[in-house]
């Protein structure tokens, strides 16, 4: 790019410093201002006479980089030279020289940039190569030919539209903007990359556009391997942890919730079984986790086994374990539920979903206090205190056959029977107290009032979800509500009988932030959390698999 040059003289110095610059290729002419102004003398400039400016500010206009001016400082205008231009000289016989000796200074500058910038883009890790308006590749780092094996002679001068049509830089040079998390595979290389672009701009026009990206196995690779491990981890503690909730945890002073409550606390104190029941949300795992807690077995083992998400066919070895080679796909012996727990407590939540072979071999332990991991005939001795909860009704499932009678008996040595919320009422607004300060504490707002008339609304409906339910509708009212108060309004979904998810007819408005939360959950929900579930997952919301990676973290989302 030519240094871009003004000049302010006469019209005679105008001209012949013009036709002096003619031939110079790095001074590029871009406005010639001729004082006196005479309107007609423009038209003797020929073929100069386009950068003949019209004024002071025409010519300021016309963008100069350094001014040559003829006249004496006092002739030029009071704030002159304008900020970033620079003023060269007004004697005649130095006016070429001084011109050349401030673009040498200048390239010396760029080349000293040059060369800085050229070091830090070669020693980056990332890929980096840039390209100018037209696509044509100008320049590639070290790191991209390390990630795609393509070596500098075979891509530099090739187009960018035809190496990689659908690559970060043919989208920026196309939009003349930048593109982020693009995802694809440079022709030539088997490398699957995620870019970003963005273009460059000169003087407002667009030169061209450079690219960074990284090698897509390496971003997913740490990702999985994080993800899994985050999984062992949280299964581990699980299955070792301490229990997560104590009685502190069980809010309401209902005289019902009180005598199950302390049955419990009761319960805690001995081995004996127990069997927790009430209907879905009224706060049986809270109870099973709290009876641990409470109980001298409190530093051992809590151990939840959930009969009903297990399918049936692993259930019996996730419960009592096996042996190498017990069946296909068994290349190691694993412990069971029950070992893992020995000195400690088993929880068997939906105990009512056991198939009948499950229910005798539970039966069994229980009655021996032994367990025998599938293929082995070796019988350990095993000490578990069991809790078991279900929200079906095991007396009309024992009369109806479909659950043993004996293992009915021996599980509810003692029942703790947790009240449904509707006969519990006067523990709303406890509870509401409750859920209000931790959401709005989860949620990083300032706490929120509820005005009187939406504890009418709440006292008002039936809660077949429970506590849950309650739970569910006050974190969708605090979602909705934009105020610093919870006013009847925030709660119309509740009055229409609708579920909190569907609302027929008027939705509320989401903030985006959930709205995109439930779409990238519904996406993985269809195709599954594999590396090609998330792919397609990605595909269908018309993002890059990268920033699925990101929006999971982001929301803390979880299988
Ligand atoms: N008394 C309570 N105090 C505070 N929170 C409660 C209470 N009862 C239930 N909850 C909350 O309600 C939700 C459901 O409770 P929990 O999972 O213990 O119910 P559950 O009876 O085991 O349900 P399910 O039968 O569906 O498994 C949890 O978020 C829990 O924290």
């Amino acid at each position: 790019m030519p240094l871009k040059i003004g000049i302010v003289g006469s019209e005679r110095q105008c001209l012949l410093l013009l036709d002096l610059l003619a031939d110079q290729d790095e001074l590029g002419v871009c406005a010639a201002l001729p004082l006196p102004q005479e309107p007609l003398a423009a038209k003797r400039f020929g073929a100069h006479r386009a950068l003949v400016a019209a004024s002071w500010e025409d010519f300021v206009a016309r963008g100069p980089e350094a001014v040559f001016s003829f006249l004496p400082p006092s002739d030029l205008p009071p704030d002159w030279p304008p900020a970033g231009v620079e003023l060269v000289s007004y004697h005649t016989t130095h006016a070429v020289s001084s011109l050349l000796s401030l673009l040498s200074r200048q390239l010396n500058q760029c080349e000293e940039q040059r060369v800085k910038y050229l070091s830090a883009l070669n020693s980056v890790t990332e890929g980096i190569q840039i390209m100018n308006e037209a696509g044509i590749i100008e320049y590639i780092n070290p790191a991209f030919s390390k990630i795609t094996g393509i070596h500098p002679a075979e891509r530099i001068g090739t187009n960018v539209f035809q190496v990689s049509p659908d690559g970060a830089a043919a989208r920026v040079l196309m939009s003349g903007k930048a593109a982020t998390g693009v995802r694809n595979q440079a022709v030539g290389s088997c490398a699957d990359v995620i870019s970003n672009g963005a273009p460059i701009f000169m003087a407002g026009t667009l030169r061209g556009a450079v690219v960074a990206f990284q090698e897509v196995t390496d971003i997913i690779r740490l990702s999985e391997e994080l993800s899994t491990t985050k999984e062992l981890v949280e299964s581990l503690s699980r299955e070792l942890g301490a229990a997560k909730y104590s009685f502190a945890d069980m809010i309401g002073a209902n005289r019902k919730l009180l005598a199950a409550i302390n049955l419990s606390k009761r319960a805690a104190k001995n081995d004996s079984t127990v069997l927790i029941t009430g209907e879905s949300g009224t706060g049986k795992e809270i109870v099973a986790n709290a009876i641990h807690h409470a109980s001298p077995r409190w530093n051992k083992p809590f151990i939840t086994v959930n009969c009903a998400s297990i399918p049936e066919a692993l259930l019996e070895s996730e419960l009592f374990g096996h042996e190498k080679g017990a069946f296909t796909g068994a290349h190691k012996a694993k412990a069971g539920k029950f070992e893992l727990a020995n000195g400690g407590t088993i929880f068997l939540d939906e105990i009512g979903d056991l198939s009948s072979n499950t229910q005798a071999k539970l039966l069994r332990v229980l009655q021996e206090k032994e367990v025998e991991r599938i293929g082995s005939n070796h019988r350990q001795a095993v000490n578990v205190k069991i809790l078991a909860a279900t929200n079906r009704n095991l007396q009309s499932m024992v009369a109806e056959g479909l659950f043993r009678q004996d293992l009915y008996y021996r599980l509810q040595v003692i029942n703790v029977t947790l009240p449904p919320l509707r006969e519990r009422k006067d523990d709303i607004p406890l509870l509401v107290d409750h859920f209000l300060r931790r959401i709005c504490q989860e949620s990083g707002r300032s706490s929120l009032q509820m005005a009187e008339t939406c504890l009418e609304l709440l006292l008002a409906h039936s809660w077949p979800g429970n506590v849950r339910e309650l739970q569910n509708v006050l974190t969708r009212a605090v979602t909705i509500c934009d105020g610093d108060a919870l006013l009847p309004g925030n709660f119309r979904f509740l009055s229409s009988g609708a579920a909190p998810e569907t609302v027929p007819g008027e939705e509320p408005i989401l903030p985006l932030h959930e709205m995109e939360k439930a779409m990238v959950v519904r996406a993985l929900r269809k195709y599954g959390w594999s590396t090609a579930g998330k792919r397609s997952a990605a595909r269908e919301l018309g993002i890059a698999l990268g920033t699925l990676y990101y929006k999971i973290k982001q929301y803390q989302l979880g299988k």
